[in-house]
């Protein structure tokens, strides 16, 4: 696998690729690796999803050698966002989940903890906290030492074209919940209106966390979210990704990553 490069820009790495293809085996290596560390360190390994484009880079994960090597027993599947649709509708990230991993590999089918899509929003976003609550009491999911959060193995998330990660908008309510774990929406300025979303005390609460961003539609928001590193006042809901103690990296094709100045970096 031809890795274009490997940056590190402040806290960030940031791991830019030529190709999709390359992208998506490195997607894979660093998830399978990380899944056999916490494994053996936690006897389970919790992973939050995004939906959107993430989920067909995730692909090479559901194939040889990793359908076979990692140990899916262990895995536990949360979202990190959803849209309040039918599981089977063709917005819902479950469904995309579903469709393009789920089905593909042996998962424990009581270890896929979606949302309820029989609920309102915020009935769904209460009762998933409450999930979340039961299986940090657990210790199924760890909790961070920091803040009580809970502090998922990874949180994997993709960027929309102006800035948004799981479904945090930019100058949104939602961006300053401190509260709760996970809250709602009902005005979500892309559709569908309603979502449930991991607030960004849990984001930051992960000990892994990967923004997976793609395209030549997504540069200059990803310039934004680099240039704004370190900056006191971040704007766009990416810059506001900044695991507390847990470490973030950026895995990015080389047209997500035309914009950036990549010479000054170490
Ligand atoms: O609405 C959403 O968008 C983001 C970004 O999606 P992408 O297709 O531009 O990669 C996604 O990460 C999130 O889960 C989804 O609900």
């Amino acid at each position: 696998m031809a890795l274009s490069s490997v940056i590190h820009k402040d806290t960030r790495e940031l791991r830019i690729h030529e190709s999709l293809d390359e992208l998506s085996t490195d997607l894979a290596d660093y998830i399978a690796e990380l899944s056999e560390s916490c494994v053996k360190e936690r006897g389970f390994f919790c992973i939050a999803l995004s939906g959107g484009s993430l989920v067909g880079l995730l692909r090479k994960i559901c194939e040889a050698p990793y359908n076979k090597t990692v140990d899916w027993a262990r895995w536990h599947f949360f979202w990190a966002d959803e849209r309040v649709v039918s599981k089977n509708h063709p917005d819902s990230n479950y469904k995309l989940a579903k469709d393009g991993i789920l089905s593909k590999v042996p998962v424990i089918p009581s270890h896929v903890h979606s949302m309820n899509d029989a609920a309102s929003a915020e009935a769904a976003a209460n009762e998933y906290e409450f999930t979340i609550r039961q299986l940090v009491r657990t210790r199924v999911i760890d909790v961070s030492e920091i803040s009580d959060c809970p502090k998922f193995d990874l949180v994997l998330l993709g960027m929309g074209p102006h800035g948004h990660v799981a479904s945090l908008f930019p100058d949104h309510d939602a961006l300053n919940e401190k509260d709760e774990w996970v809250t709602f929406l009902t005005d979500s300025p892309n559709p569908p209106p309603e979502r449930i979303t991991f607030t960004l005390p849990v984001i930051n609460s992960a000990s892994h966390v990967a923004l997976v961003v793609t395209g030549e539609h997504k540069a200059e928001a990803v310039k934004s979210v680099m240039n704004g590193a370190g900056t006191d006042c971040p704007s766009l809901p990416a810059q506001m990704v900044r695991p507390t103690s847990g470490k973030l990296v950026w895995f990015l094709d080389s047209a997500a990553a035309s914009q950036l100045d990549v010479s000054s970096s170490s």
